[in-house]
């Protein structure tokens, strides 16, 4: 797939002068609930009102969905307030129903997207369709899975596609449910720059509180979009309560929300980033130099490994130099999160180099 101007025509036909917005419940759960929502996000930015009819739940017994029924319902809102209408298919039969009740968007959850065979079920069953089709990314953090899910659509001839960046599962304790992993939706603009991008800040945080916060964040790094979890009564909701607002509430942060423009023309500004941007370009070449240098001094370690019989490996040593770094770190205001996941890498790199001398014959 290549990337054209015309990833973005549905959304650009759109004619929006604020940021997409997809909102309404996690799970349609009856009739009164769905219609009460719509009503209230009717006059709002909101294009698409979405509803979980089919829920994927990590664990059984919890909360599945009620099915094709919950369609009818988000037919009624379509006739009711004017809003599209999206929800979620991870199958052919949910395709097959959804298409029937002229579901105007559909999207692939995290838990399909991790599968081709799904993907391509789903691919075969909407062939050619002018619904819109958006990829929720695949629960682990895998550029390349994610965008073969666009990959196989695109190859169904289904041109309206985008991506729902929805952060990636993690085992380690963290303030979000899923962790953002921005630098992965910044190089999926980096290679497909007009395929709409869409945040989903309720699965990424898990929190009410912390939404706008990563809505704001996703439009500073020119997200097109939010899809946020919607709920009259969120703290009652039968499934994900912690991370609905409510309609008010969703109005507030689209208010509050600063949208960026890509960039400014007055030369003022391009003056002053231009200056900025060049004394970053000497820090970083200064950068690439001490590294190149240190490895330098690593090779010379790995010859001398080599000659008595050492092991590459010196935890104790790496261990002094973490703790040293993080100290400094702070200090410089370099958080501890960065400073150990650059240090890792260097010392991955610092470990290749010794390996090559180590094992040179
Ligand atoms: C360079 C060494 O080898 C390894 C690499 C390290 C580094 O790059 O700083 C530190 C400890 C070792 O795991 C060393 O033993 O000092």
């Amino acid at each position: 797939m290549e990337n054209t101007k015309q990833l973005k025509t549905w959304l650009d036909d759109l004619g929006l002068d604020h940021p997409l917005v997809i909102a309404g419940p996690c799970s349609a759960e009856t009739e009164a609930q769905v219609l009460a929502i719509a009503h209230e996000l009717k006059d709002s930015d909101v294009s698409y009102f979405r509803a979980g009819i089919w829920k994927p739940r990590t664990r059984p017994g919890n909360f599945e969905g009620v099915g094709a029924l919950g369609l009818k319902w988000l037919q009624k809102v379509k006739e009711e307030t004017g809003m599209k209408t999206a929800t979620e298919v991870a199958n052919a039969a949910h395709v097959k129903l959804a298409l029937e009740h002229d579901i105007d968007l559909l999207w692939i959850g995290a838990r399909s997207t991790v599968s081709p065979f799904i993907v391509q079920e789903i691919a075969d069953a909407l062939e050619g369709t002018d619904k819109i089709v958006l990829v929720k990314n695949p629960v682990n953090p895998d550029l390349a899975l994610w965008l073969g899910g666009v990959e196989r659509l695109y190859a169904a001839n289904i041109k309206n596609l985008g991506v729902i960046h929805r952060g990636f599962s993690t085992y380690e304790k963290t303030k979000y449910r899923n962790i953002p992993e921005w630098q992965i939706a910044i190089e999926l603009q980096n290679k497909f720059p007009d395929l709409p991008l869409i945040c989903d800040p309720s699965h990424i945080t898990g929190n009410r509180d912390l939404i706008f916060d990563v809505s704001q964040t996703a439009l500073d790094l020119n997200f097109n979009g939010l899809m946020v979890e919607t709920h009259t009564t969120p703290d009652e909701a039968w499934s994900d309560a912690a991370q609905q607002v409510t309609p008010d509430k969703l109005k507030q942060i689209m208010e509050d929300l600063r949208i960026r423009k890509v960039t400014d023309t007055e030369t003022d500004f391009r003056v002053t980033i231009g200056n900025l941007r060049a004394q970053i370009n000497i820090v970083d070449s200064q950068l690439i130099e001490t590294l190149g240098r240190r490895m330098k001094i690593a090779d010379e370690i790995g010859a001398l490994k080599k000659e008595k019989n050492v092991a590459v490996l010196q935890s104790k040593r790496w261990n002094e130099i973490l703790g040293n770094m993080i100290l400094e770190g702070e200090e410089r205001g370099l958080s501890e999160e960065f400073v150990l996941k650059m240090f890792k890498a260097i010392h991955q790199e610092s470990i290749n180099h010794q390996e090559k001398i180590i094992k040179k014959s």
